[in-house]
């Protein structure tokens, strides 16, 4: 297993079409490789307007080879660099649709995620949203054991749940990935907190990654907080950026992470005698 090794975040602009989103990711990470990173952490649904009617007309069939743009086009990308990279997109599944995250190494399809936790929530005045109206929830955590660690994938409102952490942590995990999209209410005051809560509280390194925010004045475009972020298992921020495109890298390094572990032993720690987390799958 690599033990140190470069992460990039990429934050890309998603634009009306499908084709023009893709070659700008293809672009940002293609720079991401030059720069020496081994592992890319894309957004949610980062080929897509974050709006029903294009969520549906941008969903791929995992099944399909050859027949999926963005999928097919990662796979290549990945093979190409030598790299692995993680994202979620719309999945078109017979009749129901899924927000569903990749892992892609070296050109293969390693694992996939269904987001479990839909985003169904309302705030008057600030912000409404009913994912469960484009997309079914998926019923089961997934990890990804390769070369660069374990990898635990939540999507964006699965950052909401501790718990979904905790047992990807007791699985072995050392890096928590979210590819998501918070809006300009939640965002600023959740977004980076969870990050650190998650990181603090499982050490591992923490990487949310959002879609640039849409800047076009068409009120029905949802706009991303951006602000994609990597944080070490002590919480501390590694990198950061605003709403921009942008791609942003750091090393990791898995020897930190066991110093930090022994450091503060909370995993031995716990009180299994008066409290216990119960994984069902
Ligand atoms: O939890 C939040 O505030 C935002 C979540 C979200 O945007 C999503 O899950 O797509």
């Amino acid at each position: 297993m690599l033990k140190k090794f470069k992460i990039a975040c990429i934050q890309n602009a998603i634009t009306a079409t499908k084709t023009q989103t893709l070659a700008l990711v293809k672009d940002q990470i293609k720079e991401a490789a030059i720069q020496g990173s081994k592992v890319c952490i894309l957004g949610e649904c980062f080929n897509s307007y974050y709006v029903k009617a294009q969520l549906q007309n941008n969903a791929e069939d995992f099944g399909k080879t050859g027949e999926r743009q963005t999928l097919d086009l990662i796979s290549e990308i990945s093979k190409q660099f030598g790299i692995m990279i993680i994202g979620s997109i719309p999945e078109k599944s017979g009749d129901k649709m899924y927000n569903t995250a990749f892992c892609f190494n070296n050109g293969q399809l390693l694992v996939t995620y269904r987001k479990t936790h839909l985003f169904d929530i309302d705030i008057p005045g600030k912000i409404t949203y009913k994912e469960s109206l484009t997309f079914s929830a998926g019923d089961n955590y997934k990890i990804v054991d390769t070369e660069y660690g374990k990898f635990g994938i939540g999507i964006c409102y699965d950052i909401r749940f501790p718990e979904l952490a905790q047992i990807m942590r007791e699985k072995g995990c050392h890096f928590l990935v979210y590819p998501g999209s918070f809006n300009l209410t939640t965002g600023p005051l959740h977004w980076e907190l969870l990050l650190k809560a998650r990181a603090v509280d499982y050490q591992c390194y923490v990487a949310g990654v959002s879609s640039a925010r849409y800047m076009g004045n068409d009120e029905s475009i949802y706009k991303a907080w951006g602000h994609s972020t990597l944080l070490d298992p002590m919480a501390k921020v590694l990198a950061t950026c605003e709403h921009d495109p942008s791609v942003i890298i750091s090393e990791v390094d898995l020897d930190y992470l066991e110093q930090v572990r022994q450091q503060i032993p909370v995993s031995q720690q716990r009180r299994n005698d008066i409290y216990e987390l119960i994984c069902k799958k």
